[in-house]
């Protein structure tokens, strides 16, 4: 399906903060891609909110941690599982001690390869009882709308409910 052929890579350095109640190093989010791939150093900070509370994600030495995003998404809110799989609404926290390094990989499709390419709920599962919940749109188009809408707490994915 061509989801992993646009490798972007984000490396992030979250210095850290006296007062670290008054900011956020990343605000809520869930990733506009596929699937995320994430490696951060021993310093904490990433959260994932879970039944409307906010738990930590520990860090675990020369672990990663896999992120769904937008585009695939499981249960609320996914485009091309219609909502099977959720995509994981994730922050992180200010440290007032230490800075913070992560760098993360987003696969989603090479919008210069595939930009035509429409990504819809896929057929096989689909039912009377199981209706589209979103309609097909380009990685290009997600993202651009994703991007100009900002990270503001609520879903890009509402825009392409029907
Ligand atoms: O720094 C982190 O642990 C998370 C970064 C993140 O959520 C992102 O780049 O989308
Ligand atoms: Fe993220």
């Amino acid at each position: 399906m061509k989801c992993a052929e646009g490798l972007a890579l984000l490396g992030h350095y979250y210095p850290f903060c006296p007062q670290p109640e008054l900011t956020m190093g990343a605000s809520q989010h869930a990733d506009s891609d596929f699937l995320t791939v994430l490696l951060n150093d021993h310093v904490s900070g990433l959260q994932v909110l879970y039944q409307n509370q906010w738990f930590d994600v520990p860090s675990v030495p020369g672990s990663l941690v896999v992120n769904i995003g937008d585009l695939l998404q499981a249960n609320l809110h996914s485009l091309i599982s219609n909502d099977k799989f959720i995509s994981a609404e994730h922050r992180v926290v200010a440290n007032n001690l230490r800075s913070r390094v992560s760098v993360a990989c987003f696969f989603r499709s090479d919008v210069n390869k595939s930009g035509d390419e429409l990504y819809g709920p896929i057929q096989e599962l689909l039912s009377e009882d199981n209706p589209p919940k979103y309609r097909a749109t380009t990685v290009k188009e997600y993202v651009n709308y994703y991007n100009t809408k900002g990270l503001d707490g609520t879903s890009a994915l509402l825009h392409f409910r029907v």
